[in-house]
């Protein structure tokens, strides 16, 4: 009963320097029943921003819709399979719509290998994302990033309604994880340790730029934290041993975005997430989406933030970031045009 009363005093609070704030809550969850999906919508139904929550998923979602609505916070939880145009009423209203339907990797498997299953399955969600609410914004978790993103662009491009300031390709994780890393190399505690992180995200492509962080790092430390960085993520699915990859930290990543974006979106100024956008910042080169710091408003990216002042070890990984990244954005797009 306390936190209800809280939870709701919380958010009449927030109105109070926004008009359409009242109608900037709707949040859709695509994949929600998934191993992301479930503890993200959970920690989605704790954030008093959110006043209504919506999931969708091929299987289970009504149950896990149904488990989450006892949870005494201020926001309607309601689930929805493809059934009865479970989609169409899953994304009709909604300001945000987070997606981390899709496949997870293996061990030996790059996320490259998972374009195959989840660049069909992010495509026909962006068809339905272009009818049913083309002016959200779209937060892409499912991998490979560095391809979805521009899949979901030319979706959009397709069906008249692309703006580039609404897309977003989810690469929290990459700064979480660089600045635990960090934290521990350092022994700091991790919300002092701020790490840039830059490029796309798999492998060569995240270039954290510990040059920023005010730290000094042997060649050893900084070769030891680059690698570990770039390659988190196998690290984890290693762990997990074929069951799957990095579900409860990429929920807390996911949250942290929306978290922050609900915050612009209702007129909170400054806030700053990495992320995966439509840039101008390698464009001459032809690599027409990259991550960088973006400041986020109310109407999505505010200012993409320059990459500021980088060693020569950096300048190097940016090198073979962009070779990468151009291949990996080429075929999201071709994939879509074919
Ligand atoms: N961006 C990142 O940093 C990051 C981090 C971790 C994982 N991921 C990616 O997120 C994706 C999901 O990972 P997971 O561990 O949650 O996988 P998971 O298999 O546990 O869950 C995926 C869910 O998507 C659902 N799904 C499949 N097709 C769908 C469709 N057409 N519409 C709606 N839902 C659909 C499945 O039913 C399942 O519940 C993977 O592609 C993974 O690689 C990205
Ligand atoms: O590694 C993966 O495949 C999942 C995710 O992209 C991660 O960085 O943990």
């Amino acid at each position: 009963m306390f936190a209800a009363t809280r939870a709701f005093t919380s958010i009449a609070a927030k109105r109070t320097f926004s008009t359409s704030a009242a109608n900037l809550s709707k949040v859709a969850v695509l994949g929600a029943a998934g191993g992301i999906g479930q503890p993200l919508s959970l920690l989605l139904k704790n954030n008093t921003k959110v006043t209504d929550l919506s999931l969708y998923d091929i299987v289970n979602s009504p149950g896990v819709a149904a488990d989450l609505s006892h949870i005494n916070t201020n926001s309607k939880v309601t689930g929805y399979g493809p059934e009865n145009d479970g989609l169409k009423k899953a994304l009709e209203g909604s300001e945000i719509v987070v997606i981390p339907a899709g496949v997870p990797r293996k061990p030996g498997m790059t996320r490259d290998d998972l374009f195959n299953t989840n660049a069909s399955i992010v495509r026909d969600l962006a068809e339905a994302c272009a009818k049913h609410c083309p002016k959200a914004n779209f937060l892409i978790i499912s991998n490979p990033v560095n391809s979805t993103v521009p899949i979901f662009a030319e979706v959009l491009k397709k069906a008249g309604v692309y703006n580039p300031k609404r897309l977003f390709g989810v690469t929290t994780l990459d700064v979480v994880r660089a600045s635990r890393f960090v934290s521990e190399v350092k022994a700091k505690d991790p919300k002092d340790v701020k790490v840039t992180v830059i490029g796309g995200h798999s492998g060569v492509t995240i270039v954290p730029l510990l040059s920023q962080t005010g730290e000094k790092f042997s060649k050893d430390e900084l070769d030891a934290l680059t690698n570990r960085i770039q390659f988190g993520g196998d690290e984890v699915v290693k762990a997990k041993n074929g069951t799957g990859s990095a579900t409860l930290s990429m929920a807390f990543a996911g949250a942290r975005f929306t978290d922050s974006l609900l915050d612009a979106q209702q007129g909170k100024k400054g806030v700053v997430e990495p992320t995966f956008v439509e840039s101008p910042i390698y464009a001459d080169q032809g690599v027409e989406f990259f991550a960088t710091n973006v400041e986020l408003g109310p109407n999505g990216v505010e200012k993409i933030h320059p990459i500021g002042e980088t060693s020569d070890y950096e300048k190097d990984l940016i090198t073979k970031c962009l070779e990468d990244l151009k291949k990996n954005i080429a075929k999201g797009k071709s994939f879509v045009k074919a």
